[in-house]
């Protein structure tokens, strides 16, 4: 363990790592695979952390062997053959007198089909499944045995591979780099000194890692799988720990900048505010004032706005804008998708031409000449908002004026570019101010540290007069009836979605399926108006759809996910998802999120294909019990585990590679403690932390 004293002097001597080529058999090729799994040193290919691990200690008997199970298994061949049915392959049956299976092969060479004869006994490692007569291993690894070969002492580490680079090869890679650490422990510092540790997870960085790589027999596989094995966790706090500094930090140079203050006068936020058909929800209100008093500030406001789909978000970012305009400001509000972007240009289009405030609209797809002239007025400050996508993060975006940014659904945007943005203020040196708006429900001490550089205001209310949707769950061979449903509706003058999500793991095979759909529907219900949209339309015909379905003029709206979020046509009261079966619960929330926005009792039904597993069956099952996001999200986590439910990609926070935020949730306090203690102790092992775990992105944060 790291000696408090010599911490900041390790940290100084470190860099060097070790060189990858000191190892046995890595040339420059391989240093090339190795590099594209970021593997440049020694070091590194010990933080390549194993995915799982596979029992390999102990041969199974082939009698007692299930389908699903991977085993280790031994036999003498029996019979070998290459058979053509459909497709070539090489089987051989292999038995151990208390059963038999028989490992198939589609690739083989002629090689492994003179070797593989009958009389030869051999050592196998696969997954069995069901083959046409009895169990079958698919291409497994295997060797052949003598009699006394011993099998694996250890758990055997599967780690993420790359082309050309299989597993065999990066254990022996590691497990070398192992060995070669172990004998001179200057190649790996260790720069937690260990009081910053809870004291359960008092181990060196070193042990930590060879228990991950090499665990000892002792070590029972259900802790390394489920990742309570304290050797991951001492990991998983470092790694923490090294978000915690990096985000604390981006946070004190942000807070140490200056924004303009905007107190504002109400001129444009009071007709505003009365020229709406309803006035604000008490949450509204509570979180109107949070952002007021914040802009009202010289410090730069950074506040993520969360609320469950339909809580009425956009309003406040239309308030805080209409303060930012009063003050004679720039604002630009940006979404993560072409749609979306749309839909802010629409309402905020809608909202401040009354007042008399163009709004301008930049994008990455719009032709050079509009968006020249947009630039221009930008730069000249005539355009007092401009909505768009990530096309405003460009370089050439320049603002006169920028005093507010206002980003919907930050987490598809990530906190690095975001922290870019402040780079845009440019009026007398002040930096923007910041508004974040999200539905994604996350509870809040998990927002706070996810958001570690944030301030968090919830909308934890609804608009009053919103029934929950109500939501049904049908099999797809009742489909004519949930046709007939959306005939009776769209006859009553309520419009409808129906969502054709991914099936296969292709945009192009989604598009396609929606195209079908459409058509079909089309056929079968000749008097209704149907409209498409996929994201491989461009823009301009994504934009007359989606204003022809808003003006009604469209009556049933077939769609693949690109209208998961944000889309806001309160008039549709009716929502169909096709293969609802194949989707995640949050996704099923923001989809049918998007109706139920209007007064009138909307309703929801999920088509799926059966036989339904039993997490499936229990997500559909949730969707009919219950509207609310934060409960939804709570399932989630019960169903699926807590290691998928805040992917990076759902929480903002930058890559974790270890570190599980719900997972390890109960370490957060004590590394928000060991972060302000480094800073203040160990300045220099805080910055080598960092620059270990967080890496490149870290740049921008000047320690
Ligand atoms: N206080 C309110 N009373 C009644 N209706 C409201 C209120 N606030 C907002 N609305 C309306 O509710 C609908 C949803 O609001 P908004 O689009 O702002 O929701 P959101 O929180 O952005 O939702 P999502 O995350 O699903 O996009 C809009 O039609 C909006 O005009």
């Amino acid at each position: 363990m790291a000696d408090e004293r010599a911490v900041n002097t390790v940290a100084a001597e470190m860099e060097e790592g070790g060189r990858l080529t000191e190892l046995k058999g890595v040339g420059p090729k391989l240093a090339e695979r190795l590099q594209k799994l970021g593997i440049e040193r020694l070091q590194d290919l010990l933080f390549h952390l194993p995915m799982r691990w596979e029992d390999r200690t102990r041969v199974v008997p082939m009698g007692s062997l299930r389908p699903g199970d991977r085993a280790v298994v031994e036999g003498t061949i029996q019979h070998a053959e290459t058979v053509f049915r459909r497709r070539r392959s090489l089987l051989v049956s292999l038995s151990d007198g208390s059963g038999a299976v028989t490992l198939r092969f589609f690739h083989f060479s002629r090689a492994q089909q003179e070797n593989l004869k009958r009389g030869v006994k051999l050592r196998c490692y696969g997954e069995a499944r069901r083959g046409r007569v009895g169990l079958e291993l698919v291409h497994p690894e295997y060797r052949r045995v003598s009699d006394d070969m011993p099998v694996e002492e250890t758990l055997t580490p599967v780690y993420p591979a790359t082309e050309g680079l299989q597993q065999a090869r990066l254990r022996d890679l590691i497990n070398q780099a192992l060995d070669r650490i172990q004998k001179d422990a200057a190649l790996l510092a260790d720069y937690l000194p260990p009081a910053t540790l809870p004291e359960a997870l008092r181990m060196d960085l070193f042990g930590a890692l060879d228990t991950l790589h090499r665990p000892p027999p002792s070590v029972a596989m259900e802790a390394l799988m489920e990742g309570s094995h304290p050797a991951r966790r001492r990991l998983a706090f470092e790694e923490l720990l090294a978000h915690r500094l990096s985000l604390r930090l981006a946070r004190a140079r942000f807070r140490e900048d200056l924004a303009r203050p905007l107190p504002g006068d109400d001129r444009l936020v009071r007709p505003f505010l009365e020229s709406l058909a309803f006035s604000l929800t008490g949450a509204q209100q509570r979180v109107r004032e949070e952002v007021f008093r914040d802009l009202e500030g010289e410090a730069p406001m950074l506040r993520l706005v969360q609320g469950d789909v339909g809580s009425g978000k956009t309003v406040i970012a239309v308030l805080a804008a209409l303060r930012a305009v009063e003050a004679g400001g720039q604002v630009a509000v940006m979404a993560p998708t072409e749609i979306l972007a749309e839909q802010h240009l629409g309402n905020f289009t809608e909202w401040l031409k009354p007042l008399g405030i163009r709004v301008g609209w930049l994008s990455g797809k719009q032709a050079s000449a509009d968006r020249r002239w947009t630039l221009k007025a930008i730069a000249h400050g005539e355009l007092p908002v401009v909505v768009g996508t990530h096309a405003l993060f460009q370089e050439q975006v320049r603002f006169r004026d920028l005093a507010l940014a206002v980003v919907d659904e930050q987490h598809r945007f990530g906190v690095h570019q975001r922290l870019a943005l402040r780079e845009k203020g440019e009026g007398e040196g002040r930096r923007p101010h910041q508004l974040i708006m999200t539905a994604t429900p996350i509870p809040r001490t998990l927002a706070m540290t996810a958001y570690a550089d944030l301030d968090v205001s919830v909308i934890d209310e609804l608009p009053p007069g919103r029934e929950p949707v109500k939501t049904v769950a049908l099999s797809e061979t009742r489909r004519s009836e949930v046709v007939a449903r959306v005939a009776e509706a769209c006859g009553a003058g309520r419009q409808v979605y129906w969502v054709c999500p991914l099936v296969e793991e292709s945009d192009v095979l989604q598009c396609q399926a929606a195209e079908d759909s459409a058509r079909v529907l089309a056929e079968a219900l000749p008097d209704i108006s149907v409209g498409l949209i996929h994201g491989r339309m461009k823009a301009e015909d994504k934009e007359s759809v989606m204003a022809r379905f808003k003006a009604g003029e469209i009556q049933l709206l077939v769609a693949t996910t690109v209208i998961e979020v944000g889309v806001n046509v309160p008039n549709a009261s009716l929502m169909i998802i096709e293969n609802a079966e194949r989707l995640g619960l949050s996704q099923l929330h923001q989809l049918r999120g998007r109706v139920g926005r209007g007064s009138t009792a909307s309703s929801c039904v999920l088509l799926y294909r059966g036989p339904l597993n039993e997490i499936a069956r229990a997500r559909l099952q949730i969707m009919r019990e219950t509207n609310d996001g934060f409960q939804i999200a709570r399932r989630d986590l019960e169903l699926r585990g807590p290691g998928e439910v805040l992917g990076t990609r759902q929480t903002g926070a930058a890559d974790l590679r270890i570190a599980d935020l719900m997972r390890d949730n109960d370490l957060l306090p004590e590394v928000a403690k060991a972060a302000e203690a480094m800073l203040q102790k160990y300045p220099e092992a805080a910055e080598a932390l960092m620059r270990r775990w967080v890496g490149e992105s870290s740049r921008y944060v000047s320690v």
